[in-house]
């Protein structure tokens, strides 16, 4: 809660304090997550599970929407009856019921593929006003970040933590580095926000906010709606942030009112959220750890061109080589991204012909994003080299919309295949994906190798970029293919009708009415349904680790390459060994294993440390998936010159270590590694040591956490322990800020599922922004 504070805070301070349940002296926080937990059907099952095998109860049902997305087919669904129908591929099957089993028994709300509401999660939770200004909101997604477009600190988090926030309604955390990045001036014609985060990751890299909270501030960025805010936002994790934020202002409350989840304007609580909301930005004088200004000048419509979102240029540029780069880490990942890009230095990116278009994703399958496109296409037609071109609306309720402004008509019109709600081709754990070498304009957020398919190769751009390239075949520059009448960014508050679906819309299920209304008093029991997996309740123990250290020569290694998503669809822990860094380890057109891959030659087989070369290991998404088949491998340790945020936490859920060593330590280990020797890690000592005891380096560990390791303690336990500060807190919470208890709840302090209420959208909603101040 606020305490009297003299220092000027930043707008990511604020939120943290006024969160904070525990602050240790070592500066281990627990913050309160608050009613804002998304779950989908990726990354909660093991959570679940855990939960069941530990008898513990979901703490806050009421605090938690869940809905499917990753799996789902973006096929028609007239015929839709249930998922066990539906979903034709087995495991993606397996994980879809597997939630529909867990919101039931937990008395989760839900939104299900014959609910318009259902979508991905990061375009769900604002639309329904979800979320909101100053809360806390995680999800088991690394996208999470999208929702600190409304100045709330919202980031991803693994299954292990998601298991937390379930059972507890908190999280172990750090303070975060502050990071300001600040736009200003005004966005040239055809340049939208994608351009503008995909410019500041190619000038800051995938590494440059490691440890940070962004915050995006700046007259650009004040001008943005919303929607290009999220699409900002969302990207923040690409830049390597633990979150990205942006101070609410009008734009945000004019665009959460009348949303079903926000208060209501016409209550009281709506003043004080609105006094409230209005006190979330950075203080005149505030410290940030690193600053980064940009003139919105500069940006030109950008792309991607290797595979990592870093590798960007203008659409004017032509192909970059490893000549262009002093770094040798970066010479060598351009090498490797142009031969698996299938480019040549030097070549026109406007040269560069296209198989496929996707616009979709939770950066940018939203109203403006839909309409950005419409408006380029309209009237004409894609050209005849592209294989296939696909809209994917970002949630039911954004593809009932387009369709009610006739946007469908002009895609379908223009040659485009107008789909169902989904993540769809954005990562391919559905069957929309590409073939191998198959080359994709696409607006989502990663270019990964394999990320859309195996084999397949990514450009990211915006939507209206895309659109330009459908039309042309090739990567192509929207502002020679559109007049400027067309080019100009989107700034109204979309129109979606968010009234309640009508019972044949979403109610055809009888298990669905169960789960969207079940009395006060059905409170799920723990262990509803047995399981005999693993949980995460007590873990083993990590002092001295002892055996041979396999060296990995990479920059950047997302958690794509460490695991892709194939191999998410179990809804176990376990067995994922033989999946670990499979685009490398297996000939893919054989399934043999590459001789020349560290893992299968001798002594490396064995391996139980690993020591990378370059910096950000783990980087991208926040699957768990990652340090499980390192684990499953053998692999305990890691050595790197650093990591990637989540992964690095997801790490130490899992009983392992990831050490950060300078680039002379690392190199001293990786001669070990190379000459087969072993090595030892010593975890109470913090140091790393060769064969005969010769030091190799020392490193810094979180006290909580090494005293976590050493002992084998579940955290979720201990978090337990700490019951009666929750309540305070609780309590504080309700006092101060009542609408997050519900005032677009059907009760308030229900302890069951939430039913989302009816809400017209108040005619102010529907026109533009108003430039001058609102009435409150
Ligand atoms: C499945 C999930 C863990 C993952 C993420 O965290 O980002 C996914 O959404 C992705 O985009 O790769
Ligand atoms: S990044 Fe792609 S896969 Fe991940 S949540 Fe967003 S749309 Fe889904």
């Amino acid at each position: 809660m606020p305490s009297a504070v003299s220092q000027p805070l930043t707008l990511y301070d604020k939120v943290v304090r006024d969160h904070v349940v525990d602050e240790k002296e070592d500066g281990t926080l627990l913050i309160y997550i608050e009613d804002r937990h998304l779950v989908h059907e990726v990354t909660s099952p093991q959570a679940f599970e855990g939960l069941r095998n530990a008898n513990r109860p979901v703490r806050r049902p009421d605090c938690t929407l869940a809905t499917t997305d990753h799996n789902v087919p973006t096929t028609p669904r007239t015929n839709f009856k249930d998922v066990g129908t539906f979903v034709k591929e087995a495991d993606s099957r397996t994980q879809c019921v597997t939630l529909e089993d867990n919101v039931r028994a937990f008395n989760l709300t839900f939104f299900g593929l014959n609910d318009k509401r259902q979508g991905i999660v990061h375009i769900i939770g604002p639309e329904q006003g979800f979320t909101l200004p100053g809360t806390t909101v995680v999800c088991g997604d690394s996208h999470t970040s999208t929702h600190g477009a409304f100045g709330a600190l919202a980031f991803g988090i693994g299954t292990s933590e998601v298991e937390h926030v379930l059972a507890t309604q908190t999280l172990i955390t750090k303070r975060s580095q502050n990071m300001k990045v600040q736009v200003d001036g005004e966005l040239a014609p055809g340049v939208s926000s994608k351009d503008v985060i995909l410019h500041v990751i190619g000038i800051i890299g995938t590494a440059g906010g490691t440890g940070c909270v962004i915050e995006f501030c700046g007259s650009s960025i004040k001008s943005l709606s919303m929607e290009a805010r999220m699409s900002i936002c969302n990207m923040s994790i690409e830049a390597g942030a633990r979150a990205g934020m942006i101070a609410p202002d009008q734009i945000t409350f004019e665009y959460l009112k009348g949303r079903p989840l926000a208060p209501k304007t016409d209550s009281p609580e709506w003043k004080r959220a609105i006094s409230y909301w209005s006190t979330l930005k950075s203080d005149a004088g505030a410290k940030f750890d690193k600053e980064v200004y940009i003139d919105a000048r500069d940006i030109a419509p950008t792309v991607s061109w290797g595979t990592s979102p870093q590798d960007v240029v203008p659409i004017t540029a032509l192909v970059p080589g490893p000549d262009d780069f002093s770094d040798p880490h970066k010479k060598e990942a351009c090498e490797r991204a142009l031969e698996y890009m299938g480019l040549t230095a030097g070549t026109p990116m406007e040269d560069v012909v296209l198989d496929k278009v996707f616009i979709g994703s939770c950066t940018n399958a939203r109203i403006e994003d839909l309409r950005a496109a419409a408006k380029i296409v309209d009237g004409k037609k894609i050209a005849s080299n592209i294989k296939h071109a696909m809209i994917v609306p970002g949630s039911g309720l954004v593809k009932q919309q387009a369709e009610q402004e006739g946007l469908d008509k002009i895609f379908t019109d223009a040659g485009f295949d107008w789909r169902e709600a989904g993540c769809s081709m954005c990562l391919g754990m559905n069957p929309d994906i590409l073939s191998p070498k198959e080359r994709c304009a696409s607006t989502s957020n990663r270019n990964f190798e394999g990320r859309q398919g195996a084999g397949g190769r990514t450009h990211l751009m915006s939507p209206a970029m895309a659109a330009a390239c459908a039309l042309v075949g090739k990567l192509a520059d929207v502002r020679k293919v559109a007049s400027s009448a067309h080019l100009t960014a989107a700034k109204v508050t979309p129109q979606i009708d968010l009234s309640e679906p009508s019972e044949e819309d979403i109610l055809t299920d009888e298990d669905l009415d169960h789960i969207m209304d079940i009395p006060e008093d059905g409170t799920a029991s723990a262990a509803d349904t047995g399981s005999a997996a693993p949980s995460s309740a007590g873990m083993a123990t990590f002092t001295q680790l002892k055996g041979i250290v396999a060296p990995l020569d990479r920059s950047n290694v997302d958690t794509d390459a460490i695991i892709p998503k194939q191999f998410l669809k179990t809804i176990k822990r376990s067995g994922l060994g033989t999946a670990l860094f499979h685009q490398w380890r297996y000939i893919s057109e054989t399934g043999e294993e590459n001789p020349d891959f560290i893992l299968n030659k001798a002594p490396y087989r064995d391996a139980k440390t690993l020591v990378v070369s370059g910096p950000n290991f783990g980087c991208g998404s926040s699957r768990e998936h990652a340090p499980w088949a390192l684990l499953d491998f053998g692999i305990r340790c890691i050595i790197a010159p650093s990591f990637g945020d989540i992964f690095r936490n997801n790490c130490f859920k899992n009983s392992m270590l990831p050490i950060t060593l300078d680039s002379e330590a690392i190199e001293r280990v990786t001669a070990e590694a190379k000459a087969g020797r072993e090595v030892e890690v010593d975890l109470p000592a913090q140091v790393v040591r060769a064969a005969d005891g010769t030091e190799l380096g020392q490193f810094e560990v979180d006290e909580f956490k090494k005293h976590c390791l050493i002992n084998g303690l579940d955290d979720i336990g201990l978090t337990m322990q700490m019951e009666q500060k929750i309540r305070d807190f609780e309590r504080r919470r309700t006092n101060r800020y009542p609408w997050l208890d519900g005032s677009g709840y059907l009760k308030r302090d229900r302890t069951g599922p939430v039913k989302v209420e009816a809400a017209a959208v108040p005619k102010t909603n529907r026109g533009d922004v108003k430039t001058e101040p609102l009435e409150w």
